[in-house]
């Protein structure tokens, strides 16, 4: 009786979508950080999974690391300091929303071990998931890719600082998973990230 009340009280629009969203597929919530340098393929990588995920009617965001800095994150640099800084606030939101089923993509540089792994000891706590994936382009493919024209901005003397150019990159040791996107296309790389997601019982 009370949930047929319930829905008299609902428009006949909302009523026929019921069903759909009923059968979405929900997730158990993860946070897959995609480090790597400038250029090398995060963002595009994180997109594309984000597309299949969200084809699949499952939550999903991505952390983008210009829309960040643009509102979480305004007003810091690229010093090591305001880098960690910067990493410590993502990890923070990506666990929030991993934590209530969502799947968090961040496509975002962390040069630093030590930034990561408080980020993974951040998600380890609370028992939220948490993948780390290497996106392993070196240097010489992103300086050709330069989709943001950093590194010929640093090759002509107009910026310093660049990450894995005159500014330190730590690549991950013993990542979760290591693309390698100067061999394999967007496509390959999001299916291996989805299988691994698969794999950990992450989705
Ligand atoms: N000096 C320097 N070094 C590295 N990157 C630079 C720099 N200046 C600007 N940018 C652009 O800012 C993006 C890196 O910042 P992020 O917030 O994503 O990462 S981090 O704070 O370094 O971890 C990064 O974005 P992506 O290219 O998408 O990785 C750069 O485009
Ligand atoms: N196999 C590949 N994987 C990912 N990106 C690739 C690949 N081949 C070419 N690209 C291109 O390289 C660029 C990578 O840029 P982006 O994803 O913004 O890098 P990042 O987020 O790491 O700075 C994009 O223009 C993308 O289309």
């Amino acid at each position: 009786m009370r949930a047929a009340r319930m829905t008299e009280a609902l428009p006949n629009e909302l009523l026929n979508e019921l069903p759909n969203e009923l059968e979405r597929n929900m997730s158990v919530g993860a946070t897959v950080w995609l480090t790597g340098l400038p250029s090398a393929g995060k963002t595009t990588i994180a997109r594309a999974l984000e597309a299949r995920l969200g084809a699949e009617g499952r939550p999903v965001e991505v952390l983008d690391g210009d829309e960040i800095r643009e509102f979480l994150s305004a007003g810091l640099g690229f010093s090591r300091e305001d880098r960690h800084t910067n990493v410590q606030r993502i990890g923070f939101v990506a666990q929030l929303l991993a934590s209530h089923g969502v799947t968090v993509l961040v496509p975002v540089i962390a040069p630093y071990a030590d930034s990561r792994e408080a980020v993974r000891k951040r998600h380890q706590a609370s028992g939220t998931g948490y993948v780390e994936v290497h996106v392993a382009t070196p240097v010489d493919v992103c300086s050709t890719r330069d989709v943001k024209g950093l590194y010929a901005k640093r090759a002509a003397g107009e910026i310093s600082g660049l990450t894995g150019v005159d500014d330190p990159y730590e690549a991950p040791a013993d990542p979760d998973l290591r693309i390698p996107a100067h061999e394999q296309n967007v496509e390959e790389s999001a299916a291996a990230l989805y299988a691994l997601l698969t794999e950990r019982g992450l989705l």
